[in-house]
C-alpha cells in the first residue's frame, strides 16, 4: 500500500487496508482497501459476488476478516467489535428490505428510534420532550414525511418506508450510515427522491451506498468505488470509473 494511503489511517473516518476474507476456500474479499472521509457521500458498485455485501459486514462486525486492517475514527480496531458494539460506536445500516414498526405511526417510528434503549411501552406513554418533538419535526422534514405523521408506516408506499427507515437511523445520530441498494424496487421519482436525500444527510454523516442502479449512482454525483472479486478496481468520479476499460468489461459493459 502506498505511503499516501497508510498516512491517512488516523484521518479518515473508517480505514480498511489489505482486508482478506475466505468461505470456505473463496476468497470473498481479496486484499481490499477502502476509505471512508468524515462526512463523506461514497457509493460502492460491481458485480454480483464482488463481495459488496461482505464488505458490509466486516464493517459492522456481522463477518470478521482473515487479514487486515479494519480501523474506526483513527483508535478502534473494528475487527474486535461485533454488530451491536459497531452500532454503539455510530456505524447504522440500512439494510435493502425496509423494516419498520407497520402497526404504529411514523411519528412513533422516529421516537421508538430516538429512544431505542428504551422499551417500547416506556417510550409511547411517556410524553414527548420538547427536545424530541424538535428532533421528530427535523426528520419528519428531512425524509418529507411531514404529511404522514400520524399515518400507520405500513400504509407508506415501498419509497416512504425505506425513507423512515433512514429517518429511524438519523435519530440515532450515526457517523457512518450504511446503506444497501436503496433504489431497489422504486420508482424513477422515488429513487431521485432518495439521491436528494442521501446528499442531504451527507456532511452530517458519513454515508456508504451500495447500489446497481446507474441513474441513481449518477444523480448522487459523489465518489464511486467499483468492487470486483473482493477487490477494488476502479475509484474516483462515475465518469472516472465508466471510462476504466476493466469496469465496462466486468460490469458496465453488460
Ligand atoms: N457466509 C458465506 N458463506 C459462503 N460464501 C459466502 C458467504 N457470504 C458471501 N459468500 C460468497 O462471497 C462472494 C461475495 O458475496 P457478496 O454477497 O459479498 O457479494 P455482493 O457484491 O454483495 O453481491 P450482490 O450484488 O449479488 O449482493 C459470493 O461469491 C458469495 O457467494
Amino acid at each position: 500500500m502506498s505511503p499516501s494511503f497508510s498516512g491517512r489511517a488516523t484521518s479518515a473516518l473508517l480505514y480498511i487496508d489489505g482486508v482478506s476474507k475466505t468461505f470456505d476456500g473463496f476468497r470473498a474479499i481479496n486484499s481490499l482497501s477502502f476509505i471512508v472521509d468524515p462526512g463523506e457521500l461514497h457509493a460502492v458498485i460491481g458485480p454480483n459476488g464482488a463481495g459488496k455485501t461482505t464488505m458490509m459486514d466486516i464493517i459492522t462486525g456481522k463477518t470478521r476478516p482473515d487479514a487486515g486492517t479494519v480501523l474506526w475514527d483513527g483508535r478502534v480496531d473494528l475487527t474486535h467489535v461485533d454488530e451491536a458494539g459497531s452500532a454503539r460506536l455510530g456505524i447504522g445500516r440500512k439494510f435493502q428490505k425496509p423494516t419498520v414498526f407497520e402497526t404504529h405511526t411514523v411519528e412513533d417510528n422516529l421516537l421508538l428510534a430516538l429512544n431505542a434503549d428504551r422499551g417500547v411501552f416506556a417510550t409511547l406513554m411517556a410524553r414527548l420532550t420538547s427536545a424530541q418533538a424538535t428532533r421528530i419535526d427535523e426528520l419528519l422534514a428531512l425524509v418529507r414525511l411531514e404529511d404522514r405523521r400520524h399515518d400507520l408506516a405500513g400504509g407508506l408506499s415501498h419509497g416512504q418506508k425505506q425513507w423512515l427507515e433512514i429517518g429511524m437511523l438519523l435519530a440515532q445520530d450515526p457517523k457512518l450510515l450504511l446503506v444497501d441498494e436503496p433504489a431497489a424496487g422504486m420508482t424513477d421519482e422515488e429513487t431521485m427522491r432518495t439521491a436528494q436525500l442521501l446528499r442531504a444527510i451527507a456532511g452530517d454523516h458519513a454515508v456508504v451506498v451500495v447500489e446497481h442502479d446507474m441513474e441513481f449512482v449518477k444523480a448522487l454525483d459523489c465518489r464511486v468505488t467499483v468492487l470486483h472479486q473482493g477487490t477494488v478496481l476502479a475509484d474516483g468520479s462515475l465518469a472516472h470509473v465508466s471510462a476504466v476499460p476493466e469496469v465496462i468489461d466486468v460490469y458496465l459493459g453488460r
